[in-house]
């Protein structure tokens, strides 16, 4: 499925926050949203997931979901948001619950998340078990339980260590080469986006306006950490966010 966003404009009471962002997410493909802090990210994110209804613009998709899909579009939280009381399988149920599937159809769906996230050996396991790296795989199995089209994810592993990140970096390489996810990526963590995005739309402060984006043509399954070419574009981006990032952080809070 495709996504798009046509001139989205967006206050909260005085506050102008988006101005003007269009953008078109193709089937498959991952697209990275950076810029300074408070320029909207997150609120765009809302919007295209519609969780928030835009002042101005509008967002469609195009194309038929994937077979059975219970829900075209979902999230995965910085925060992982599990429940502490259900186990990773019972975590991983939550969303389908507002579905009556039969329950050998719903165990498999259960199965096949968890299997796609290396999880299968911790289905019974608690959230308080796990490590982060471990949790937020089970936020991203939960989302792919719907059988998405279109993920949306918020800043997932800016909660998690270094050497957690690139195992899960390496897990999102290898969930995008195995389907048609199209994948809309929030992140302050420029080398997380050179690592994961087809393209990366680079926001202005608030009100956040696209002022660049960037294509990455090496293909995403051969890129590695600390690669010199991925490092000059990780360089070329914060030279673009800088200034804005500077006049954010001297912002007063109102
Ligand atoms: N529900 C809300 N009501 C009022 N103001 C809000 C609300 N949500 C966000 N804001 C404000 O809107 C601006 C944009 O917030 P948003 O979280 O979208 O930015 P962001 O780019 O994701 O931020 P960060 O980089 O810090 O995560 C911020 O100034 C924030 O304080």
């Amino acid at each position: 499925m495709n996504l798009s966003a046509s001139r989205i404009s967006h206050n909260y009471g005085p506050l102008p926050v988006l101005a003007d962002v269009s953008l078109t997410v193709a089937s498959g493909e991952v697209v990275a949203v950076v810029g300074p802090s408070g320029c909207g990210k997150s609120t765009l994110l809302r919007i295209l997931g519609g969780l928030e209804r835009p002042d101005a613009g509008a967002v469609a998709t195009e194309g038929e979901p994937p077979a059975r899909s219970l829900n075209p579009i979902t999230y995965v939280f910085q925060d992982f948001a599990l429940l502490p009381w259900r186990t990773v399988a019972g975590n991983v149920a939550l969303p389908l619950e507002e579905h009556s599937l039969p329950t050998a159809e719903r165990d498999a769906i259960i199965r096949d998340a968890l299997a796609r996230t290396g999880l299968s050996d911790f289905a019974k396991a608690w959230p308080r078990q796990l490590s982060g790296g471990m949790k937020q795989r089970v936020g991203i199995a939960r989302a792919l339980a719907v059988r998405p089209a279109i993920l949306l994810m918020d800043e997932p592993l800016s909660a998690l260590d270094g050497q957690t990140r690139e195992l899960l970096m390496d897990d999102l390489v290898a969930l995008h080469a195995a389907g048609d996810l199209s994948t809309v990526y929030v992140t302050h963590n420029l080398d997380e986006a050179v690592r994961l995005a087809d393209r990366i739309l680079v926001l202005s402060r608030r009100p956040g306006r696209i002022r660049a984006e960037v294509r990455l043509e090496t293909p995403r399954a051969e890129r590695r950490p600390a690669d010199p070419a991925l490092a000059a574009q990780a360089r070329e981006l914060w030279d673009l966010i800088r200034e804005d990032a500077a006049e954010a952080d001297r912002e007063l809070v109102a």
